[in-house]
């Protein structure tokens, strides 16, 4: 059991990529309501890293727990378990684009156990209002700008109330004022106690926003609010 407040701890992590060595000796300590960027250039590891964490990447040396999970020793069907607590914001997780906004978001609801209709039908508006598009609710996802998009993206990742928001690049294809919108929203939803953790290449979104910084440098996680 990991100590009151501590959702996600490294200690000495590696990962792989196939036989190569992407990071190593990681240690990261991320608490309540953080808000954490992970920056470092093309290739050096930021999604490997964030991909670890929901355990769609192994460890391969070192301690990793997330919660109450080490993930190292995790089994396989622990995982989803695992991943309902995390809210997700991946290029890879994009919306269904034959449903509706709310058909994609019940759609998540239904195949994390909620039955209920009612209870269904006020999450999805409690989670879109939370991102100020509760008006979007009948909308195909191609009727929506990718700023939009994003947000219901960020809607779908809040549905099951996560203690950790992995987000990767959650801004690269979003013009600035737009992508600025979206960084504002994840650090009003971090205010809230849920952890947020972001890749992004933007500095200018990290001197705008605040948060703790670690880069992906040679191998390593290197800590640039305490450097050694
Ligand atoms: N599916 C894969 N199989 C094998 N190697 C991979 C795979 N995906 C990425 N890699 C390698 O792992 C390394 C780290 O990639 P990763 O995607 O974590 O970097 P990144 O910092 O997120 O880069 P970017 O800024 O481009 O998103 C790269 O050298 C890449 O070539």
């Amino acid at each position: 059991m990991m100590s009151e407040g501590i959702l996600l701890q490294y200690t000495g992590v590696q990962l792989n990529r196939e036989e190569n060595i992407i990071l190593r000796d990681v240690d990261l300590k991320v608490n309540r309501g953080d808000f954490l960027y992970i920056i470092g250039k093309v290739g050096s590891g930021k999604s490997t890293l964030l991909k670890s964490m929901y355990a769609e990447i192994p460890i391969e040396k070192g301690d990793a727990r997330v919660f109450d999970y080490r993930l190292q020793d995790l089994k396989r069907k622990e995982i989803p378990y695992l991943r309902r607590k995390i809210g997700i914001v991946f290029q890879d997780f994009q919306l269904l684009i034959d449903r509706t906004v709310e058909k994609n978001l019940e759609f998540v609801l239904r195949a994390t156990g909620w039955k209920e209709k009612g209870a269904i039908s006020n999450r999805i508006n409690e989670v879109l209002v939370q991102v100020g598009m509760q008006n979007k609710t009948y909308k195909m996802p191609h009727e929506l700008s990718g700023g939009e998009q994003q947000r219901i993206v960020i809607a779908r990742a809040l549905l099951n109330s996560p203690l950790l928001i992995l987000a990767d690049e959650p801004t690269g294809n979003l013009d600035p004022e737009t992508g600025s919108q979206i960084v504002d929203l994840l650090q009003q939803i971090s205010a809230t106690g849920t952890a947020v953790i972001m890749s992004t290449h933007n500095y200018s979104i990290v001197q705008t926003f605040p948060g703790r910084i670690m880069k992906c440098e040679e191998m390593g996680l290197v800590d640039l609010n305490h450097p050694a």
